[in-house]
């Protein structure tokens, strides 16, 4: 049985995805969506030189120990002095207040003294001390925010700053999941001989979430002909961008997905990669819809849509920020064998820096040691293993 190599199962599924598509939303609906044109500042910031400092605007050559100045106005922020400072005046300024015209310089109120209309002051500040330039934060036709990006709250504010309310950003696909499997019963049934708690939708749903339009969970279908045909059916009517269904892809005599794909009109892509967990995902398209059958095995299915949807959804919406890490191990990984594995592992802090601690666990039904990892370790086929410090590549499971 010939199994794909990884990289090119991403790259035939990387092939069917579609270009990202512009959507315009508000500010306020914007956080964690992927901005598909730059952010451009459309005037400068500050738009004036502006005050730094609660104290007075003067000119920096008049500050002479044991001199005063004649207070001749106020600048208050929404409320400029209009007038314009000459030798020997100071102005009352207040933080983000227009400096104003004449005036280079602001010295805080803790280092003045006040007496009859009149200031003076216990330091000698350089000029432009506590001013903060017109421009000085941006400027005008400056790009704030480029495309690609996931938006943070942090890029949001700057975006409100440059006075942008709405922003262009990545159309979203709508997902579609299936659970299949005789033995499955949902989080809170009783369970009965034989059965086994349905989980894989309950993780894949928030794992896709971030990047989804929507995610609607068609809950289980039995592994029956007529049953899981009909439930397809209604799933496809609804024209999703994606579908993912999760067991009944193996080669068991109930493994009757790929079956009841075909007879649908899916053209299948591949199936069977070389790695493990998650050898039996098997991928195709039916139109313009994506299809993914992930392995029923929890870790399995959590594994392939975190090596293969992930990356189909992040060219999906552009997102073009994502990296592979590299670290030293925390302890030794044992010998692989000729197909690719994502060795669960803990990121652990040390007194030197970051380190990845293996986890031993490679049973793909396990799924409390897969709650318990936070990275994957990419160990290539044959590998025969590393000993502690060696630098591995791995992927963060709860990025982007
Ligand atoms: N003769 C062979 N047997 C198997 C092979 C093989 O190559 N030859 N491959 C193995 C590998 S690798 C995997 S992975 C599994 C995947 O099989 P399926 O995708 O057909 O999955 P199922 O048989 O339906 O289920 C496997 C396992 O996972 C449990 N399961 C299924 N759905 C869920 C769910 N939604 N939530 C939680 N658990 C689920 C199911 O009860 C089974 O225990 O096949 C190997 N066999
Ligand atoms: O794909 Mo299977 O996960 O190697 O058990």
């Amino acid at each position: 049985m010939s199994l794909l190599p990884v990289e090119d199962a991403i790259a035939a599924i990387l092939r069917r995805v579609p270009a990202p598509t512009a959507e315009t939303v508000p500010l306020t609906d914007a956080v964690g969506r992927v901005l598909l044109h730059p952010i451009v500042a459309t005037h400068n910031q500050p738009p004036f030189d502006a005050s730094a400092m609660d104290g007075y605007a003067v000119r920096a050559e008049d500050i002479i120990p044991g001199h005063s100045l004649t207070i001749v106005g106020v600048s208050q922020a929404g409320a400029g002095f209009t007038g314009t400072m000459t030798a020997g005046e100071a102005v009352r300024i207040f933080t983000g207040a227009p400096v104003p015209a004449g005036a280079d310089t602001v010295i805080m109120q803790e280092e003045a003294k006040v007496h009859d209309g009149a200031v003076s002051f216990t330091s000698h500040p350089r000029k432009g001390h506590s001013v903060r330039p017109l421009g000085n934060d941006f400027a005008k036709g400056q790009s704030l925010v480029d495309a690609g990006q996931r938006l943070s709250p942090m890029q949001l504010s700057v975006a409100a700053a440059a006075n942008a309310s709405t922003l262009d950003v990545a159309k979203r696909p709508r997902i579609a999941l299936l659970a299949t499997g005789d033995e499955l019963v949902l989080p809170g049934d009783a369970l009965g001989p034989d059965q086994i708690v349905a989980s894989n939708s309950f993780g894949l749903k928030p794992l896709l979430a971030p990047y989804a339009e929507t995610v609607t969970d068609h809950g289980i279908a039995r592994d029956d002909r007529a049953e899981l045909r009909a439930k397809l059916e209604a799933i496809f009517a609804d024209e999703p961008d994606i579908v993912i269904t999760t067991g009944g892809a193996s080669v068991g005599d109930h493994d009757i997905v790929q079956e009841i794909l075909l007879e649908l009109g899916v053209t299948l892509d591949f199936w069977r990669i070389n790695m493990r967990p998650g050898k039996p995902l098997m991928f195709g398209t039916r139109g313009k819809t994506l299809i993914f059958g992930l392995p029923g095995n929890p870790v399995s299915a959590m594994v392939t849509a975190i090596i293969f949807i992930k990356p189909a959804l992040r060219q999906w919406v552009g997102y073009t920020d994502h990296a592979v890490w590299h670290l030293p191990l925390a302890a030794a990984t044992p010998e692989n064998t000729a197909r690719r594995h994502f060795m669960r592992a803990h990121l652990h802090h040390t007194p030197t820096g970051l380190a990845l601690l293996p986890i031993s666990q490679t049973d793909s039904g396990h799924t409390s040691s897969m709650s318990r990892a936070d990275m994957l370790i990419v160990q290539p086929e044959h590998d025969p293993g590393q000993p502690a410090g060696t630098i591995v590549e791995a992927l963060v499971i709860d990025a982007f």
